[in-house]
């Protein structure tokens, strides 16, 4: 063999070798892509990962030949159309358009499938459906007049619920005793019905333990109204039973059965005989063998991050199988769990549905989104000062809140500027700039919020709070405040004559800070205070979807602050249970 021959061989092994670890390392990412990703909860998607995403999903997907590609790509570019609408006039269009385009709010539906496809095949309908599913809430996003929560948005979550809705009898939908239909979501009840005319969905109010049994009461009134199958349960008095921290005697002596916190063996048998029932139905209308007996059945959990899945699954299977934190996501995967060899449970992990009806703010609030993804603290602060009354806070954390300045409404809610501010200076939190930490105050707070210990709840709809006239003096004028965030300026038409000095004192030196010189007159000032209209001068521009919600304010720290003057619907008074 000569030398050239020679390293003609060794240049082709070498060149065979490499081909090989190169084949193997692409081998290895997409096992790496497939196998290995963490089932994580996506609800906020910067652009870039989205377009990312769907250049992936596109070119996998779609092929020369299938035109549908271009019509399925999410079109990011959001309207930027800014109309200059008054704040009730967004709110009226907002309520027009959320009533015109409440069927377009769906759960995404698992493509028709059979057990000869291939896993590839099963793959790229899922893919392609949830992408066409995507793009239609993508739509309803571009829509100036509509607020979308940030729903979630990884369809190996969505397929989790999949699983667990097709292969449960019964379906059990965790919601939070504290607001029941924010986190109620009715097209999944829909959707369940399609896959199969049997399935029934029951409502588990948990967190029962947070409401006076007069608001149980009053629930239960609206739910049988609205022929709404629903449970009043507390996964935590449960707990403390099966620990021996309480007695059972403590749930017995919670009402009839309509209002009564069930215990643990009676929600058990419930739900079985609910599943046992839909079996039964679904026998008899097969025409099978009429009088089988239902031999197993399976009772699926399903709801929002943190409203208390875990928990619930915990005392129902009387020991710690899943895990319980106050924040939400953690659970990844659904599971099953075999109670008896009639009963299984199967537990989905929590996802955020999409819906109009609350701000990214209130999401935090009500503990749907972990506060650690919380950038802008006033506004979920504000969440909390708008719902829970001053009293309650100031005896809770032992702080006295800044009065409302004389030409304010008595009963306006404290600003969350205040609520820091105050909370900061009792606890001593100080950031290392040296100015207050209201980061770190406002975790506290949105944290006891969450808990309970900052206690509140909502009534159901057209219920007024049951003593809302025991609310702090001067309550009667605030309830021309409540009908809109742009009342402000309606209310300064009847603001006490004393009170005349301040405002314009209040208002000169806003004026200052502003820029606006003292040559305005007083209304010229006011309007744009109510009507935002000095707004861009010094805050950075908001997110078209959150304007709808926000009035400026001038804050009493003569800061740029954005919240409103509104106390939201049905937002019941605070009682301790
Ligand atoms: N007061 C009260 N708190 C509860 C009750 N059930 C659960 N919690 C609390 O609510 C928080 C969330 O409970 P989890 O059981 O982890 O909620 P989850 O729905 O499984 O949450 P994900 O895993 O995010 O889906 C925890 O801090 C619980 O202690 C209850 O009946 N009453």
């Amino acid at each position: 063999m000569g030398k050239n021959d020679k390293s003609a061989l060794g240049r082709a092994l070498i060149k065979h070798h490499n081909h090989q670890i190169q084949e193997s390392k692409e081998k290895g990412q997409l096992y790496y892509k497939q196998h290995k990703k963490v089932l994580e909860s996506v609800t906020d998607v910067a652009d870039i990962d989205a377009v990312i995403q769907q250049a992936d999903d596109a070119v996998r997907l779609f092929s020369v030949d299938n035109p549908a590609a271009v019509n399925t790509l999410i079109d990011l570019e959001s309207s930027s159309s800014t109309s200059e609408m008054t704040p009730q006039e967004r709110r009226e269009s907002q309520k027009k358009e959320e009533a015109l385009h409440a069927s377009s709010l769906s759960v995404p539906r698992r493509p028709a499938w059979n057990a000869n496809m291939s896993v590839e095949e099963l793959d790229a309908n899922e893919r392609r459906a949830f992408l066409v599913w995507r793009r239609s809430l993508a739509r309803l996003e571009e829509n100036d007049s509509l607020v979308l929560t940030p729903f979630e948005k990884n369809l190996d979550i969505w397929r989790q619920l999949w699983r667990v809705v097709e292969r449960s009898d019964l379906l059990v939908m965790v919601v939070d005793a504290r607001d029941p239909l924010f986190y109620r979501c009715p097209d999944l009840e829909a959707y369940a019905r399609e896959i199969d005319e049997h399935k029934r969905t029951l409502l588990l109010i948990n967190k029962a333990d947070l409401l006076p049994y007069s608001v149980r009461l009053k629930w239960a009134e609206y739910f049988q109204l609205h022929d709404i199958l629903y449970i009043f349960w507390s996964a935590k008095a449960a707990t403390a039973v099966l620990e021996g921290k309480k007695p059972v005697s403590s749930l017995e002596e919670t009402g009839g059965n309509d209002t009564k916190i069930y215990a643990r063996e009676e929600l058990l048998s419930r739900l079985q005989s609910e599943a046992e029932d839909i079996v039964q139905m679904r026998t008899n209308s097969q025409q099978t063998s009429v009088n089988a007996k239902t031999e197993h059945v399976t009772v699926g959990f399903v709801g929002y991050p943190n409203v208390g899945k875990s928990s619930t699954i915990n005392a129902l299977v009387g020991t710690k199988r899943t895990g319980v934190t106050s924040t939400p996501g953690k659970t990844k995967h659904f599971q099953t769990l075999i109670i008896t060899e009639k009963l299984t449970l199967c537990d989905c992990p929590g996802l955020v549905f999409p819906s109009f009806t609350s701000s990214r703010y209130e999401m935090i609030a009500s503990g749907v989104l972990p506060i650690h993804r919380m950038t802008e603290h006033r506004e979920a602060v504000q969440v909390v000062a708008d719902r829970v009354p001053r009293h309650v806070i100031e005896d809770v954390y032992n702080i006295k809140l800044p009065k409302p300045k004389p030409y304010e409404p008595k009963d306006r809610p404290p600003f969350a500027s205040e609520l820091l501010r105050s909370y900061c200076a009792s606890r001593g939190y100080v950031a290392s700039s040296g100015l207050p930490d209201e980061t770190k105050a406002a975790r506290q707070i949105l944290k006891d919020y969450i808990d309970g210990k900052l206690v509140h709840y909502e009534m159901p709809p057209g219920m007024p709070g049951e003593d809302a006239d025991l609310n702090e003096p001067g309550s009667s004028e605030s309830d021309e405040s409540d009908s809109d965030v742009g009342t402000t300026e309606e209310q300064g038409g009847t603001r006490p004559d004393d009170g005349l000095d301040d405002v314009m004192d209040d208002l000169k030196s806003f004026d200052m800070a502003n820029g606006l010189g003292s040559s305005k007159g007083v209304h010229g000032a006011r309007k744009k205070v109510v009507a935002g209209a000095s707004y861009k001068h010094h805050k950075k521009p908001q997110r078209k979807k959150d304007r709808a919600w926000r009035v400026k304010d001038d804050g009493s720290d003569g800061m740029s602050v954005v919240r409103t003057y509104q106390k939201p619907a049905n937002v019941g008074p605070v009682m301790a249970s």
